[in-house]
């Protein structure tokens, strides 16, 4: 295999939530570290969460004016399909001024009309499947992809079986738990240093149902000596904050719309509270930490249950269904929190499915695409 003499360019697309965006980040670092002279063009949807989140990673975005189909509400596509093939045409044009060598697609929206546009072009594609369940658009595209990147066993019932390679699911490089992580934390959220932590986290968007366990306990959390830091989600912010303006949330519950220092966070947690989406999975297994597991019932093919059930048959985590949250999360949260015994086998056996170095294992696959 002969490298070529120069960096790469690369495209890398997709994002919608924390769940799509921060792999892509991830991918995009480690390309930097193999190839510190590579150019990177992220290319996501207009308005979500990754026109924010990957400037503030240092890379370059250019946004698709792209949506997603409502499959109740047929009437309700005529401006989406609009919007789709617009988002069609600038992602030719994108693909044509940008010259990628090579064009990475990490799943939601704006992945699909740019790998489209750089099938079309000649351009190489990967993919990178965070979930134990294929997205629609990911399906769609692996007919045309060189490489699927994938995080789970089995997935060769939605894709090509010679282009997979298991690589697990990249995650973020800033993420060190630490003593110093744990002491800055502890200011940075204003924390109490002497009380054990609970964090709460409802994926990168934030739950109703977790929120409202919240709510519902909020007199046992008050008396239980221990604290609580709630990541509610940006959508729920408003309307939480007002109960606290009305004094109903105890001192010891400190609340944030979103978290963007994850490193403090993990590092003060004795005990998680989470959905169950694929990154933050990686991240509890990466990290050892024990997480009392809420999968979304509103995520296609229950995948949130098969990803959190990976982790229940190795007693790696603990499960609690979203329709018993309410009456018994906190419950079982707070008795888990004071046993550091469980606690301890609860991290011993999440730490055994991390899968670390998963972006370097991707690049691997680009640079050998690019190889050829
Ligand atoms: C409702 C929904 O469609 N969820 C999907 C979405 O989850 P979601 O977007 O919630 O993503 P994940 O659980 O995979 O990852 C969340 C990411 O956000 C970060 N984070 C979270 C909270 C916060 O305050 N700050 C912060 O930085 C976490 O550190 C993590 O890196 O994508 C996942 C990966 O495709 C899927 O498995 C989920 O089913």
């Amino acid at each position: 295999m002969t490298s070529p003499l120069r960096s790469p360019r690369v495209i890398i697309s997709g994002g919608g939530t924390g769940g799509h965006i921060f792999p892509a980040i991830s991918i995009a670092n480690a390309i930097m570290d193999r190839w510190p002279d590579a150019e990177i063009l992220f290319v996501g949807a207009e308005n979500r969460m990754e026109m924010e989140r990957v400037p503030a990673a240092g890379y370059s975005i250019v946004g698709l004016p792209v949506a997603g189909f409502d499959r109740r509400n047929p009437l309700r596509n005529i401006p989406v399909a609009i919007k789709l093939m617009k988002s069609m045409l600038k992602a030719k044009k994108i693909v044509t001024s940008f010259k990628p060598d090579i064009a990475v697609g990490v799943g939601g929206y704006a992945s699909g009309p740019t790998l489209r546009a750089a099938a079309a072009a000649g351009v190489p594609t990967l993919l990178q499947e965070q979930n134990s369940y294929a997205g629609v658009t990911n399906k769609i595209l692996a007919r045309k992809a060189a490489r699927i990147c994938v995080a789970y066993e089995g997935m060769e019932r939605f894709f090509p079986k010679e282009k997979i390679v298991l690589t697990g699911n990249p995650t973020r490089q800033d993420l060190v738990v630490s003593e110093e992580n744990r002491k800055s934390g502890y200011a940075h959220f204003g924390l109490n240093p002497e009380l054990k932590t609970i964090l709460l986290v409802g994926g990168s968007l934030g739950a109703r149902t977790l929120n409202e366990s919240v709510i519902a306990s909020l007199a046992s959390i008050e008396q239980s000596g221990v604290q609580l830091l709630w990541q509610c989600g940006n959508y729920y912010f408003k309307e939480i904050s007002a109960l606290r303006e009305q004094g109903v949330i105890p001192g010891n519950v400190h609340l944030f719309d979103f978290l963007t220092r994850m490193d403090y966070a993990y590092s003060v947690a004795d005990l998680v509270i989470s959905r169950a989406g694929a990154g933050s999975i990686s991240e509890f297994s990466l990290l050892g930490k024990p997480v009392v597991l809420v999968p979304s019932p509103n995520v296609a093919e229950d995948h949130q249950t098969q990803n959190a059930m990976a982790l229940v048959r190795n007693d790696a985590a603990v499960m609690v269904t979203d329709a018993e949250a309410k009456g018994c999360l906190f419950e079982t949260a707070l008795r888990l929190v004071k046993d550091d015994s469980r606690l301890d086998e609860l991290s011993r056996n999440i730490l055994k499915l991390a899968q670390p170095g998963s972006a370097r294992r991707i690049v691997d696959e680009i640079a050998k695409i690019y190889a050829h």
